[in-house]
This record gives structure tokens, sequence and C-alpha cells, in this order.
């Protein structure tokens, strides 16, 4: 069994891969300083709370946190004895390597999302993604990354709003009722919500614009069904694009020899 890592700025997910389905997904805050024996304890209670019987051969690692990755790598290896491929690594290989300025490390989440989502859909898409940040990955006609967006995400943006100003209160994005808010959180509220439906509508008609070819459009992140709601345009949503693609970047380099 493959044990999927997708490790954000916010949360980190396990996820349980059989080869046919995902048996679970675990879910805890990202801390850098938390050790290989720390994340098993986590792991294994739950996994016993579950009832699952995980027999865990491979392990594969997205971060976009770099210094977690020290002790996943111990994790992987002191608990399951094996060593992770780690994506974005140069001994991982990607089924279709990103075009890019020279020099830029795109991050491990967004090659992983485009990998699962060409997997999927095949080529010519915009993968929206709402987590810490809000990005969007192009995915060309072959598969490959070839740039896209990054705009702050959703809760960051309430999160400034509260910290900067002494008279905000830390609010939960959530669809208002109407546009005008009548106190301090439904204008919050409505001011993140609105102001997220209108920048994602605006960023990917200019990406359709900008490109050659008709686009399909999937959302992902726990965000994008609440987004939905807000008449933005996903042809698709997909809660586990990243899981997805990290199977596929699994798969991959096991046929080539990598892993
Ligand atoms: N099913 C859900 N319904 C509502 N909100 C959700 C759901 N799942 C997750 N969320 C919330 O949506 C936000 C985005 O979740 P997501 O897992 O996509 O990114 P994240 O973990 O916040 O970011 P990152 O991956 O960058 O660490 C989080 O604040 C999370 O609490
Ligand atoms: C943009 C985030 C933070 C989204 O998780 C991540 O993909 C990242 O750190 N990227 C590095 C920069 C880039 O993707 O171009
Ligand atoms: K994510």
């Amino acid at each position: 069994m493959l044990l999927c890592i997708d490790c954000g700025n916010t949360n980190t997910v396990f996820s349980i891969w059989d080869g046919e389905r995902f048996l679970c997904t675990l879910r805890t805050a990202t801390e850098h300083t938390r050790t290989a024996d720390q994340y098993f304890t986590w792991f294994a209670t739950l996994i016993a709370h579950h009832r699952i019987e995980a027999r865990i051969t491979d392990v594969i690692i997205s971060s976009t946190v770099p210094r977690v990755v020290f002790n996943l790598r111990v994790f992987a290896d002191r608990y399951f004895n094996t060593r992770p491929i780690v994506v974005g690594k140069p001994e991982c290989l990607l089924p279709h390597p990103a075009r890019v300025d020279a020099g830029t490390n795109v991050g491990p989440d967004r090659l992983v999302n485009s990998a699962g989502a060409y997997d999927r859909h095949g080529g010519d898409l915009i993968v929206v993604d709402f987590g810490t940040a809000t990005t969007f990955d192009v995915v060309a006609h072959d598969g490959a990354y070839v740039g896209g967006v990054i705009a702050p995400g959703v809760n960051l943006s309430l999160e400034a709003l509260h910290m900067a100003a002494a008279a905000l209160p830390h609010v939960d994005v959530t669809k208002p009722q109407a546009v005008i808010g009548t106190n301090t959180v439904a204008c919050m509220q409505s001011g993140v919500f609105w102001g997220y439906v209108g920048l994602v509508r605006e960023i990917c008609a200019r990406i359709r614009a900008e490109y050659e070819a008709p686009m399909r459009i999937i959302g992902t992140g726990g965000l994008a069904p609440l987004f939905a709601t807000g008449d933005v345009l996903f042809d698709t949503i997909e809660d586990d694009l990243t899981m997805h693609g990290l199977t596929v970047i699994h798969a991959y380099n096991k046929e080539n020899g990598a892993a």
C-alpha cells in the first residue's frame, strides 16, 4: 500500500492508497517541529480507530514546507522501512516536466495537481486550488505545467483583515445572504466571498484569453465547493486531486525504475 503525504503551509494530509481506492484520509496541522515518532503515534492511533489494516510499503511526499521533509523521511524509513519519493527532488521523475523560467522552483503541490488533473482530463486545463494560497495552474496540451497565478488564500485574507484592523474580528468564510452586509461580520464575509468569486472569474477569463486553445477549469481544495455556489464556473470539482496526482507520480516512478 502507498502512503501519500500532502504537506501544505497550513495542513498536512495523509491518505492510504491500496491500488484501487483511498482507505482513509487523515489531516493534521503542519508543524516542522513534529518528529517521526510523533507522526507515527498520531498515525497509528487513527488507523486503529478506523480499523484499517495498513500495510504500507511505499511513501510519496509533496511538501510546500521544506523543513518538514526531514522528519517525514525518518518516519518512512523507521516505521515502514522505505525510502520515500519526494516530489520536486531531482530523483523524482515527473510524467511531464514543467516548462517555466530557469531557476523557478514550482510548488510541488502545483506539479502534483497538474499531474493528477492531466491524468483524469487530458491537457489544456486551469486547476484552481483553494489552499493557504489560491493557485491557478495552467496544464498544457501535453500535460506539462506551464505557469499560472498565485493569489492570497481565502482564509489568509480574512486573517489579514483581523490582524491589521483592531475592530475587525476573526471570522470564517461562508457565502453571505446578501452582498450588502448589515453588520461587521457580514460585511467582511461579503468582501471576501464576492471578492474571491470575482478574482477567480477574472483570472480564469484572462488566462483563457491569453491561451491558444479552449480550456477546462478544475476546482480543488476544501473551499472549492463553497465558491462553486457563487457562480464561479468550474467544469468539475475534485477534492482528491492532489492525492490522485501523488498516486500518478508514484506509479510513473515505479514504472521508470526511479523508485
Ligand atoms: N469539506 C470542507 N468544508 C469546508 N471547509 C473545508 C473543508 N475541507 C477543508 N476546509 C477548509 O478549507 C480550507 C482549505 O483547505 P485545504 O485543505 O484545501 O487547504 P489548507 O490545508 O488550508 O491549505 P494548505 O494545503 O496550503 O495547507 C481550510 O481552512 C479547511 O479548514
Ligand atoms: C504557492 C504555494 C504556497 C501554494 O501551496 C506553493 O505552491 C509554493 O510554495 N509554491 C512555490 C512558488 C511557485 O509555485 O511558483
Ligand atoms: K492543499
